[in-house]
């Protein structure tokens, strides 16, 4: 089932959470909506869902304007943060719930065969009998995932299913309903304002901000080609540093990069910390070293520039190098924008 937003708004009270955000979620694609708290992502979700309604522009499933298919006809599953399974009802019996009261009859027999085959694709087999109460938070939100997939939704919405689990979980979960959507191919709009996830992830990332979308692409297309500074710093750590373009080229320090479509005059060059190094010499930026930081996968750099600018950056775990040594910042990549 392909969703189709066209030009949506939703306004509360006189709020403006959502300012017209268009996007076309393919059939069997699987899209993260990403962005800071307040961004509008959860109010869009619950547009989908039918749980709020539009007050501009239109939402489609296929051809067919979503305000004329109601809720329960909709075919959408979902999964919430916060765990909602029934407390007082197994596992067996959490996921079996929709299956009983959904108008498609269907026997008991059948109902406890797609209640096994669902916990064998959640890979929870054997704990059909446990309570909520007995299973740990990952647990948790695969039996609800498999609840949501107990009544063949057409769409999976998914609003921090992994929220409020701890960072080695929710890596293992990512990867898991990764490897459950490639299998069962559902539609899926998964919320979240983790980058790390969104990028691992999806199929293509939306980034918003303000309740509109700042970039859509591809985990490659937003990393590789920010479209602005603010998606440039918002998918993970960077430096800024301040750059003069002249000619489709920015100066920075004495370094050059080329900045495409940028008009001549002030502007900020951005870099990661993967995309700096440190040497003696060279066409960078001059600095000074503050500070050292060993970590399990390398070094990082604390740096200040001579123009006063403080810069991280990443370096080989044996590089020689400690507080107070000078050099130069040198800058294998930098993205341009416009002065702010
Ligand atoms: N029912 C409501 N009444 C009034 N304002 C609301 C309502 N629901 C959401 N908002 C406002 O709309 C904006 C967008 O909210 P939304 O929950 O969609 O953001 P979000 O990006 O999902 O944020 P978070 O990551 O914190 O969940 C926020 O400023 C929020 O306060």
């Amino acid at each position: 089932m392909n969703i189709t937003l066209d030009n949506v708004v939703k306004t509360f009270d006189t709020f403006r959470a959502v300012r017209g955000v268009s996007l076309d979620i393919g059939s069997g694609e699987l899209v993260a909506l990403l962005g800071p708290s307040g961004s509008g992502k959860t109010t869009i979700l619950r547009m989908v869902a039918g749980l709020e309604y539009a007050d501009g522009g239109q939402i489609r499933f296929g051809a067919e304007d979503a305000t004329d298919i109601p809720v329960r006809e909709r075919g959408v599953g979902f999964v919430f943060q916060h765990y909602a399974l029934f407390p007082h009802m197994t596992v067996g019996e959490n996921i079996a719930f929709g299956m009983k009261v959904s108008k498609r009859k269907r026997s008991r027999q059948d109902i406890a065969a797609r209640v096994a085959d669902l916990l064998r694709l959640v890979r929870l087999e054997g704990l059909t009998e446990r309570y909520p109460a007995q299973i740990s938070g990952g647990q948790r939100q695969r039996v609800a995932l498999a609840r949501a997939l107990a009544v063949d939704p057409k769409v999976l919405l998914l609003d921090e299913p992994f929220g409020a689990l701890d960072a080695n979980v929710r890596r293992e979960l990512r990867r898991w309903l990764r490897e459950i959507h490639d299998e069962l191919g559902i539609t899926t709009l998964f919320v979240t304002h983790d980058q790390e996830e969104a990028l691992d992830l999806a199929d293509r990332v939306v980034i918003l901000k303000d309740g509109r979308i700042e970039q859509s692409g591809t985990p490659e297309e937003v990393c590789r080609a920010p479209l602005n500074a603010f998606v440039m710093r918002f998918l993970g750590d960077t430096n800024r540093f301040t750059a003069t373009v002249s000619g489709e080229v920015a100066a920075i320090g004495n370094a050059r990069v080329a900045a495409p479509g940028i008009a001549d005059g002030p502007a900020d060059a951005y870099a990661r910390p993967g995309d700096l190094g440190f040497s003696t010499e060279g066409q960078g930026v001059a600095a000074t070293i503050t500070r050292v930081l060993d970590r399990p996968d390398g070094r990082r750099l604390i740096a200040v520039t001579d123009t006063g600018e403080q810069v991280e950056l990443d370096v080989a775990p044996d590089t020689p190098v400690s507080a107070g040594a000078r050099g130069v910042v040198t800058l294998a990549r930098a993205h341009v924008f416009p002065a702010e």
